[in-house]
């Protein structure tokens, strides 16, 4: 077992090969790899402009990755979209919300998207309210909700088809404290009692535990694929951070 990711001989939620990616001039990902195995969290970190929505946008096959490898519960995304896209539930760093709809109407709309309708869908629903711990606010129109509430939901809209790893772009940003803490504690305990895998593209530090698996992406270039603590070392791990990167987050 890699005493990093923990990654065993099962097969990786998300596995990145050799990626890189360009906007015409600017090299946005160079020969990025790393593994998130199954049911582990994983934190990505990096700057504005460090290639992390671009890696993502690769992932959910928004652009098309013409170099390396990217695999979804090893599905290959470019070879197997459908198989891989089916294995991934996805929070964006926009909101996905429609405010004027109810949570229950906003999740019928996104399941039917997923081609789960009728009982299946209510049954669903109501189980990933459950896991989300909003079964309360189900009738609820979404611009009512506090913000993390609002975030919580979209990890239920997300969690609808069973994926088997979460990608969530900055999906603690813009919250509270408190709030922030609520959505990563969620996060977590899916990963424990849901079996889901996550990568949480992320700046901000305090929500790390020394535990966690860590991927540094700056300027395109993985320059740690390690855990918070051994990044941290003694000092603390934003100042870790701008040690390796040059660059506060
Ligand atoms: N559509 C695009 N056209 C041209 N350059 C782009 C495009 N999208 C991203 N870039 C460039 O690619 C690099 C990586 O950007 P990316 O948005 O992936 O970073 P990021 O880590 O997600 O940052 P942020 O947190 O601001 O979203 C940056 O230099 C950015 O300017």
């Amino acid at each position: 077992m890699n005493p990093i990711t923990g990654a065993g001989t099962e097969v990786p939620a998300l596995t990145i090969e050799g990626v890189s990616h360009r906007f015409g001039r600017v090299e946005a990902l160079a020969d990025v790899g790393f593994t998130v195995p199954k049911g582990a969290f994983c934190a990505l970190l990096g700057v504005n402009g460090a290639g992390k929505t671009t890696l993502f946008s690769l992932i959910t096959r928004l652009y098309d990755s013409t170099s390396g490898r990217i695999a979804v519960a090893g599905f290959d995304a470019r070879r197997q979209p459908g198989q891989a896209l089916a294995r991934l539930g996805v929070v964006f760093q926009s909101r996905a919300l429609d405010g004027d709809l109810t949570l229950r109407q906003n999740l019928s709309y996104h399941a039917s998207l997923h081609g789960i309708g009728g009982r299946a869908a209510r049954l669903r629903i109501g189980e990933v309210l459950a896991l989300v711990n909003l079964t309360d606010k189900a009738d609820e129109r979404a611009n009512r909700l506090s913000g993390g509430q609002q975030r919580r939901a979209e990890i239920a809209r997300a969690l609808l088809h069973r994926p088997q790893l979460l990608l969530l772009d900055e999906a603690t940003a813009g919250l509270d404290v408190r709030a922030r803490a609520e959505v990563l504690m969620l996060i977590r305990s899916l990963i424990a009692e849901e079996g889901v895998s996550a990568l949480l593209a992320t700046h901000i530090f305090e929500e790390l535990s020394p535990a966690d698996h860590v991927v540094v992406l700056h300027r395109g270039h993985v320059l740690a694929d390690t855990t918070a603590g051994a990044l941290a070392g003694d000092m603390p791990l934003a100042d870790a951070f701008l040690r390796l990167t040059g660059e506060a987050a």
